[in-house]
C-alpha cells in the first residue's frame, strides 16, 4: 500500500464520472464532500496487500493515527487514489481494505470521511506547508519484501 498524507486547510471533492464499470454505489449526498482542517490520506492499495489485508489495514490505521496526533488533526479524509503505484490491488479487495481503514479510524476520536471508490473526482486541497504537512508511507504485509 502507498499512502500520500497531506495536512490541508480543507479537502473537497466532487464526483464527475465512473472510472470503473461497477463503481461503489453512492447516495446523492456522497457526490460531493468537504472537510476542514483535515489530514487527507490518498491511498493506493497494492497487489501485495492482498496477501494479508487485515495486517495492512492495522498498519495503515496506526500510521494515520500517529500522523494525525503529531499534527493535531481531528479530521481524516480516506481518499481512494489509484496513482501512487503500478501494482494495484483488484478493485474489490481495495474497496474492502479502504472501508476497513475508515471503520477502524472511526473507532477512535477522529472525525472520518471516505471519498467514493471507482469514480473520477474533481478535488481541491490547500496544503498547509509546515514540515509534517506532506508525508508518504509504504505499507506491506510482514514477510513481503518491497520491490523498489
Ligand atoms: N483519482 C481517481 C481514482 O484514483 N479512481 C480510482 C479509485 O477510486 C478506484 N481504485 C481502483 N483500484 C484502486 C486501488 N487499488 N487503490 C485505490 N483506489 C482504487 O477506482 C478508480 C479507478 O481506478
Amino acid at each position: 500500500m502507498r499512502m500520500l498524507l497531506i495536512h490541508s486547510d480543507y479537502l473537497e471533492y466532487e464526483v464527475k464520472d465512473k472510472a470503473l464499470k461497477n463503481p461503489e454505489p453512492i447516495r446523492e449526498e456522497q457526490k460531493k464532500g468537504r472537510l476542514e482542517e483535515v489530514l487527507a490520506a490518498f491511498i493506493s492499495v497494492e497487489k501485495v496487500d492482498e496477501t494479508n489485508p487485515d495486517e495492512v489495514v492495522k498498519k495503515a490505521v496506526n500510521e494515520i493515527k500517529d500522523v494525525a496526533s503529531h499534527i493535531k488533526a481531528k479530521n481524516v479524509f480516506v481518499y481512494p487514489f489509484a496513482h501512487l503505484s503500478s501494482e494495484l490491488a483488484k478493485p474489490d479487495v481495495a474497496l474492502e481494505i479502504l472501508k476497513k481503514i475508515e471503520e477502524r479510524l472511526k473507532e477512535g476520536d477522529l472525525n472520518v470521511k471516505r471519498a467514493p471508490f471507482g469514480y473520477y473526482k474533481a478535488f481541491k486541497l490547500s496544503c498547509k506547508g509546515h514540515p509534517l504537512a506532506e508525508l508518504s508511507r509504504t505499507i506491506v504485509p510482514s514477510g513481503e519484501a518491497k520491490a523498489e
